[in-house]
């Protein structure tokens, strides 16, 4: 089975999991496609055998936590800045389980109040930063350069060598998929973190238990 792993805190136990039921034998013949260098080093530490959508580009099953899930199981990811690999490993998945806690429950994409992050190439980042914000004007979007560092004095940069730009938003995104079309379509944009129609199932967990949502 081809599973890809997922990045983020809540992402981190499910490699865990893996690697113990691997080192246990409850689980054999998997290898694991990592969606950030993190998950590669968690995963490599756990001796999972992994490989590459090179290698595999079929996936059978991907695992990953999310930042918002709203009623359509539609998401934002990426605030801890894999989106680029998490959704093309999502996308070559037949199944992706999306694991998180009731906290990311939203009524609207871009309604938390945190941040929805574009990836975006370091050249003229400026130059996007002010068109994204631009693009969701009436939406009372404020545009930031993801920076990181003790001091917060450097611009963070992804496995991929490219900035973010974390839009905010005061209302939340009413059309995502034209939201999406329309940041895709800037030059010098890689990614954005609205994962739409992607997941297959959404795993909440709160104080009362564990529910699971599907379409
Ligand atoms: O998209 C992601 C990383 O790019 C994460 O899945 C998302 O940020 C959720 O992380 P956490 O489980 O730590 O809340």
């Amino acid at each position: 089975m081809v599973l890809g792993l997922g990045t983020g805190s809540t992402a981190a136990f499910v490699v865990d999991k893996l690697g113990q039921l691997l080192s246990t034998g409850q689980l054999s013949n998997i290898v694991g496609i990592p969606t950030s260098k993190r998950t590669q080093e968690q995963a490599a530490s756990l001796n999972i055998p992994l490989s590459t959508l090179d290698l595999h580009p079929h996936i059978d099953l991907a695992i990953d936590g999310a930042d918002e899930v709203d009623p359509n199981l539609d998401l934002v990811k990426g605030r801890g800045g894999a989106l680029l690999r998490e959704k093309m490993v999502e996308a070559a998945s037949s199944s992706f389980i999306v694991v998180a806690d009731d906290s990311k429950l939203v009524s609207g994409l871009g309604g938390s109040g945190l941040a929805m992050p574009v990836e975006v190439v370091q050249f003229c980042w400026k130059y996007n930063l002010v068109r994204l914000e631009g693009l969701f004007k009436e939406l009372g979007c404020e545009a930031k350069l993801r920076l990181s560092g003790d001091g917060r004095e450097k611009p963070y940069v992804t496995d991929n060598g490219n900035y973010i730009v974390d839009l905010y938003f005061k209302n939340p995104i009413k059309d995502g998929f034209a939201a999406g079309k329309e940041i895709s379509a800037m030059e010098g944009v890689v990614e954005h973190g609205l994962f739409l129609g992607m997941a297959t199932s959404v795993i909440i967990a709160g104080k009362t238990g564990v529910e699971v949502m599907t379409k």
